[in-house]
């Protein structure tokens, strides 16, 4: 059984569809990232996968059940994680603070503790360590885009959406998160990621789908689009 799936999902804006009947599937503890140009859909993909867009046609499974029809919040307490793209972390608060309330933010998810969530957190994300009393304001992106990763995965999510972890942040900085994207895909929970630098988010992921024109032009194994040569010219441009 995957633990998450579209099933033929149509959906947009105002009547207006942005993606035609797309079809994906993820194995539990799998990843999988979503790549393709601009304008292709990506980000109406993410949207339909965490409950911010509601499917014109279609189904959207979460370990098996139909969550097509719960907005969000109803999805998160079903074990799904999200990092949004922007305005993921609150500022004004330290990292701590940040991380007490993203396990507050899913009440009853878990049984374990703050202090139990926090260890396995710094487990998996030593750099934030020396960081749990610093603003979240005062770190840099990536940092802060760990800091939401680690908030997001405080109730012990089933699932994690991540939607462009590398955006505005320097190619240095991006080349580092992604070693922590890594961390993640092998730590026990299933990742769909969606991302604008395709390399990267190949390179992150078990499995690739290219998304053009609101259509599946290719999936499979990462490893196999990033070395195909005709998907790179044809798709994937010179990132
Ligand atoms: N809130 C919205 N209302 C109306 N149209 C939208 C909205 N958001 C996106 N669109 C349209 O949907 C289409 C796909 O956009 P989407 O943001 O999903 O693509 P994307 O692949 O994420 O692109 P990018 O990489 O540029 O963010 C575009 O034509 C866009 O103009």
């Amino acid at each position: 059984m995957s633990a998450f799936e579209l099933e033929a999902v149509v959906a947009g804006y105002g009547g207006r569809a942005v993606l035609h009947g797309v079809s994906l599937s993820i194995a539990a503890n799998g990843s999988l990232a979503v790549v393709g140009p601009n304008g292709s859909g990506k980000s109406t993909l993410m949207k339909t996968a965490v409950g911010l867009v509601r499917p014109t046609s279609g189904r959207v499974l979460l370990e098996g059940g139909d969550v097509t029809r719960l907005d969000a919040p109803g999805r998160a307490r079903r074990g799904l994680g999200y990092v949004p793209q922007e305005a993921n972390v609150f500022r004004n608060m330290s990292v701590r603070e940040n991380l007490k309330i993203g396990l507050e933010f899913v009440p009853g998810r878990v049984r374990a503790s703050f202090a139990q969530r926090l260890s396995a957190m710094l487990e998996l994300f030593p750099e934030l360590e020396p960081k749990l009393g610093t603003l979240a304001g005062h770190l840099s992106g990536g940092q802060r885009q760990m800091v939401a990763m680690a908030a997001a995965l405080m109730p012990a999510p089933s699932f994690l959406a991540l939607d462009e972890p590398s955006a505005g942040l320097s190619p240095r900085n991006a080349a580092l998160l992604f070693e922590v994207i890594g961390r993640v895909a092998r730590y026990g929970v299933t990742l769909l990621m969606i991302e604008q630098n395709t390399r990267l988010g190949l390179g992150a992921a078990d499995e690739g789908l290219v998304l053009v024109s609101g259509e599946v032009k290719a999936k499979g194994p990462a490893a196999g689009l990033l070395d195909d040569p005709q998907m790179r010219s044809l798709y994937l441009g010179s990132r």
